[in-house]
């Protein structure tokens, strides 16, 4: 599975070196994760799958800063993270959004920390409201949203703030299948066009393979990176990408991969 046309190897943006993540709890320690060694490409989108309790989302809070590592560290562009930094969005599986404020104020938000000029704020604000397909609700608060329309401003509020790197921690896991299908689409047409360096959690195979340029593996806890697959399958892709023989392989595939993991567990 290598040797990848699509993934164009430019430069690590993101090199995890070595991690290692000890909680300690009530019932003793916990190694979530051990030796986890890779990197991020510049423009490249990584895909995470494994297990559940194999350390996904403790890995995206130490890329994203919110966790520090017990051992190792991560760098992104070569500097050593050191808590939260406005070139690392993250989108959470809930949106937290702010419920006060309107569609249009939310996508904002960043925007205003970042003192830029109101003509230049509301370009931006313009550009994702389109990108998006919500411009119809921009005054609307998002308790008169649906859950896929909330991720969608969640969305276009970490891409208007332009973060080097966008960290997605399950962000379409709580939506129903339509929404969660419309919604990839959306998010594959945005990275097409923008290719951003993108590291997303998924428990979905299908979503991980559609998505990704390459998907990684993790090995039931304490995670480390079982296995980085290639997605050999060139952009632009479309829902009707799922049905080819290539993407059944991949499915096949990574999905008997994590399944061993998944048994790993029950043990
Ligand atoms: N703050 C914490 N304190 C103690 N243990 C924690 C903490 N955060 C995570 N863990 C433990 O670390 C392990 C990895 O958790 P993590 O949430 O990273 O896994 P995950 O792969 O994202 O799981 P899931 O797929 O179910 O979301 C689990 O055993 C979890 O109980």
């Amino acid at each position: 599975m290598a040797g990848n046309p699509c993934s164009m190897k430019v430069r690590a943006k993101v090199k995890i070196d070595n991690v290692k993540k000890v909680f300690a709890g009530r019932n003793g320690e916990t190694v979530a994760l051990n030796g986890v060694n890779f990197n991020i490409e510049e423009n490249e989108f990584i895909c995470v799958v494994g297990p559940s309790g194999c350390g996904k989302s403790t890995l995206l809070n130490i890329i994203a800063g919110l966790e520090e590592p017990t051992e190792g560290k991560v760098y992104v562009d070569d500097k050593e993270v050191k808590g939260t930094g406005a070139e690392r969005g993250v989108v959470f599986q809930q949106y937290a959004l702010f419920p006060w404020l309107t569609v249009r104020k939310n996508i904002e938000f960043g925007l205003k920390l970042k003192n830029l000029r109101q003509d230049e704020i509301d370009r931006i604000t313009k550009r994702y409201l389109d990108m998006v397909d919500l411009k119809e609700f921009a005054e609307s608060y998002p308790k008169e949203l649906s859950g896929g329309m909330k991720q969608r401003v969640a969305i276009a509020r970490a891409y208007a703030v332009n973060p080097k790197v966008l960290l997605m921690d399950e962000p379409f896991g709580a939506l129903d299948a339509q929404s969660r299908t419309q919604l990839q689409s959306e998010l594959l047409k945005t990275w097409e066009e923008e290719r951003k360096t993108c590291f997303f959690i998924t428990h979905d195979v299908d979503e991980a393979i559609i998505l990704a340029q390459r998907v990684v593996i993790m090995s039931a806890r304490p995670g480390r990176v079982k296995e980085v697959v290639d997605v050999d399958i060139t952009y632009p892709r479309t829902q009707e990408t799922k049905m080819t023989k290539k993407f059944l392989e991949l499915k096949r595939y990574i999905w008997g991969n994590v399944y061993q993991e998944y048994l790993a567990v029950r043990k």
